[in-house]
């Protein structure tokens, strides 16, 4: 299904409630797989945290995790330790291309059996659960944070806990404190010094508890897109959010003030609001290395606004959904935009118009289609395949079109 956009205004004044974050979401639904005592509200309604409740509770020996990145690597961690039980777990051919090999290397190194079914270092794999009975690994720590977090959920459970050696730059740090918080907020003792993270095993039971995800930060980051690109004063509330978050991509609200976008936190939600008071810098400059998602939104607000903008840190935008890099500049240049990119940054030179009725591709990748769509406030512009958005946000659509985009 693709989705024409015609040249939309906001209605003032919205208010739209996004459910919990996909990451919270994921962490917590393991931990409550591992003890059942734990109750979870505001639970994500993504596919990806869909499959990874199915997954969890499916007693088949085949897992098709789709696309779901997170799922596949934190699932690796959790079939590793279901002792007696076979379990392939596979995904989409994109899943198929996203590297699993260092942490299939950390668990085999804690004991596990896995197998590599079709190309080394990928999924699908094949796992033998079975107690895992060494608790000391060493990890390369600059390539996904995924596979560091999936180690740290299943850590309580071995019998002598977990000592992780981080090695090189650590990547998307807050997604690992996150699960960190997480542990420590059911009762599971951590602790994270320089390059060192250690898991105490926790063999007497926790207590019963209800937890409440706060909802999702990378969902948010395309309603900071649109009041951007919106005309001074217009404002949208939206919940439900926290002050102080787990999720690094809360940093949205310090990062769009350079957009000219204020935040306002009050009860358990925010609004923002396109300022006159601030004065857009015409370069933008950011270092996303701990706010990875967020990217494409940020590319695709400065592009609107006619801002230069350099960002580095994106060195694990390739192994994304797509190769986020290479998407990023194919669609910014198809609205007439100059884009230069390396491995590991992206480069946008200022623009002064935006052509008109371009089709934006969106190489199964949610956040290139919610990130442009936007876009849509200031020229008419078709988004193919749209309901890619499910991935981690099923109602987008319908969210902006009640806000008053025009869709087709
Ligand atoms: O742990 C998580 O929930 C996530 C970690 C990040 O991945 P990387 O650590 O691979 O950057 C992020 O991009 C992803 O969407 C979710
Ligand atoms: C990278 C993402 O997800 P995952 O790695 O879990 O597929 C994302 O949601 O942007």
């Amino acid at each position: 299904m693709d989705i024409s956009i015609q040249k939309s205004k906001l209605h003032n004044q919205q208010k739209v409630q996004i459910t919990g974050s996909k990451s919270e979401s994921n962490r917590l639904l393991l931990l409550q797989a591992l003890y059942p005592q734990i109750s979870i509200n505001n639970v994500s309604n993504s596919d990806d945290s869909v499959l990874m409740q199915k997954a969890l509770v499916s007693e088949e020996k085949l897992i098709d995790i789709h696309h779901a990145g997170t799922a596949m690597r934190f699932l690796t961690a959790y079939f590793s330790i279901q002792s007696g039980r076979e379990t392939v777990i596979t995904g989409s051919p994109r899943m198929k291309e996203r590297p699993i090999k260092i942490l299939v290397d950390a668990l085999k190194m804690l004991g596990a059996e896995i197998t590599y079914l079709e190309n080394d270092g990928f999924p699908p794999l094949r796992i033998i659960g079975k107690e895992l009975t060494e608790h000391k690994v060493t990890l390369e720590a600059n390539v996904s944070s995924q596979y560091i977090s999936a180690l740290l959920l299943i850590a309580s459970k071995l019998e002598n806990g977990l000592e992780l050696t981080l090695k090189g730059k650590i990547t998307s740090v807050p997604y690992i404190n996150m699960t960190l918080s997480l542990l420590n907020s059911i009762g599971i003792e951590t602790s994270f010094v320089e390059n060192t993270i250690s898991v105490k095993p926790n063999a007497a039971n926790l207590e019963p508890q209800s937890l409440t995800v706060e909802s999702d930060w990378s969902s948010a980051s395309y309603f900071y897109g649109l009041i951007a690109l919106s005309d001074v004063d217009t404002e949208i509330t939206i919940g439900a959010y926290k002050n102080k978050s787990l999720q690094g991509d809360s940093v949205l609200a310090d990062i769009y003030e350079k957009f000219g976008v204020t935040t306002t936190f009050e009860d358990d939600s925010i609004t923002l609001r396109k300022s006159s008071n601030i004065d857009i810098k015409s370069i933008i400059e950011l270092d996303l290395k701990n706010a990875p998602d967020i990217a494409q939104t940020i590319a695709v607000t400065a592009f609107g606004l006619g801002l230069k903008c350099s960002m580095i840190g994106l060195h694990t935008l390739k192994i994304k959904e797509t190769d986020r890099l290479v998407a990023l500049k194919i669609e910014l240049e198809k609205l007439g935009a100059e884009v230069h990119i390396t491995d590991l940054s992206l480069h946008l030179e200022p623009s002064k118009t935006i052509n008109s009725n371009v089709a934006i591709a969106t190489y199964n990748d949610h956040r290139m289609a919610m990130a442009f769509a936007p876009l849509g406030l200031k020229v008419p512009i078709v988004i193919e395949n749209a309901d890619v958005v499910s991935k981690s946000y099923p109602q987008f659509w319908e969210d902006f079109k009640a806000i008053g985009f025009n869709l087709k």
